[in-house]
């Protein structure tokens, strides 16, 4: 669990100079919500890029991962996917929170009752001390299946202002058209989390320090919130 759970990896090859190899940010971004709203099918849509044959219910969770490209800063994107049924989820649920980067609650447009199982995922949310810098969206999932909605826009906006998070709705399985043949426009998966992952980067830029007394050559660069919390390798590259 350690090694996924930090939040830098170093590249596998070193370079010819035996310089320190470039770090890789790494997103932890947890995904929750009930079951069979969608969270494997919205997790692999965003890593595989398509929709998934077929999905079980997840045992205590699968993970996901992306490079991305942000301002030409690689970054790996995390996805915990996580079991909506309390019977998979009780053990590993301290592990979903720890060190998260920021929260996705995922409700089914077509089931209501997904969407009144909101308030007690914010709360467990509350239950692991997240703290409010951590971001959290709302994703409406299933939109391609209007005929069947039950849950409007209209709503869900007004819950996600009183919880003061963005509102997405999407489909996993059909980004651009609806069931009954009509044009669909939801927000796109790909899009969705690559919000998440610019707000990310805009809240713990790397930023630049001046070097200790004696090092030289060498610029420290370090994430933010390693300042923060102070449990943050050094980073170190020589200029
Ligand atoms: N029509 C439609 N069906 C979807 C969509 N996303 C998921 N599904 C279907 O919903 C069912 C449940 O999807 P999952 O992704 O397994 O749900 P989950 O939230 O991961 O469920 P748990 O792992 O039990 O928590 C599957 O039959 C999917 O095919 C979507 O956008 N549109
Ligand atoms: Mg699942």
């Amino acid at each position: 669990m350690a090694d996924i759970e930090s939040s830098f990896e170093f590249s596998s090859s070193l370079t010819s100079s035996s310089l320190p190899p470039p770090r890789t940010r790494i997103f932890k971004i947890i995904v929750i919500g009930d079951s069979g709203v969608g969270k494997t099918c919205l997790t692999y849509r965003f890593c595989a890029g398509k929709f998934p044959d077929r999905t079980e219910a997840t045992i205590g969770v699968d993970f996901r991962e992306k490079i991305i490209e942000i301002d030409g800063e690689k970054i790996k994107v995390q996805l915990w996917d996580t079991a909506g049924q309390e019977r998979f989820r009780k053990s590993m649920v301290q592990h979903y929170y720890r060190n998260v980067h920021a929260v996705v609650f995922v409700y089914d447009v077509t089931n209501a009752v997904s969407f009144r199982s909101l308030p007690s995922w914010i709360e467990e949310c509350r239950q692991h001390a997240l703290g409010q810098e951590v971001p959290r969206i709302l994703v409406g999932n299933k939109c391609d299946l209007r005929h069947a909605a039950q849950v409007s826009t209209d709503v869900a906006q007004q819950f996600a202002d009183a919880h003061s998070m963005p509102l997405f709705e999407t489909s996993a399985k059909n980004p651009y058209g609806n069931d009954d043949g009509s044009r669909n426009d939801s927000d796109h998966v790909e899009a969705i989390f690559m919000t998440v992952a610019h707000k990310l980067k805009s809240q713990k830029p790397l930023i630049l320090s001046q070097p200790p007394c004696g090092l030289g050559d060498t610029v420290t660069l370090r994430r933010q919130d390693e300042e923060e919390r102070g449990s943050w390798g050094c980073g170190c590259w020589r200029s």
